[in-house]
């Protein structure tokens, strides 16, 4: 037998085509040429709430992250307005939450002006 590096079910496309079933008394098992041909491994069907699950393990892992960054906005925020604050500035800068607002909506569109929105509230006036 002619060395072959290749293995799997095609190897031996010329013996047996994927389609047609081996002759009566040649199969893997009685074959000697195929004994060492590894079994095509079965495609598993995904399970629908495996995949579910695995979805939203990965939502929740993502909404803690956006927690802990809308927190840190609030912190640096707050940072912004003490100082502005404290050098005779106003607490809100209305040209910069158009500016906010703006990029916001350039990235998602209306609703992401209202997103910008909630941030604002949730960052501005805690001074
Ligand atoms: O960037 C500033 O000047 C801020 O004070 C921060 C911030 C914000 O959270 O984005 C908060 C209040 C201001 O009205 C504008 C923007």
């Amino acid at each position: 037998m002619t060395t072959h590096l290749t293995t799997g079910p095609t190897s031996h496309a010329a013996d047996h085509t994927p389609t047609a079933p081996a002759p009566a008394g040649v199969s893997k098992l009685t074959d000697p040429a195929r004994a060492q041909d590894p079994a095509p491994e079965p495609v598993p069907e995904p399970d629908p709430e495996a995949v579910i699950d695995q979805a939203r393990a990965g939502i929740d892992a993502l909404d803690a992250e956006i927690v802990r960054l809308v927190r840190e906005r609030m912190a640096l925020s707050e940072r912004v307005q003490r100082t502005r604050m404290a050098n005779g500035g106003r607490r809100i800068s209305l040209a910069r939450e158009n500016a906010v607002l703006r990029r916001w909506r350039h990235e998602l569109g209306e609703p992401g002006t209202t997103l910008a929105m909630t941030l604002l509230e949730l960052c501005r006036g805690r001074v």
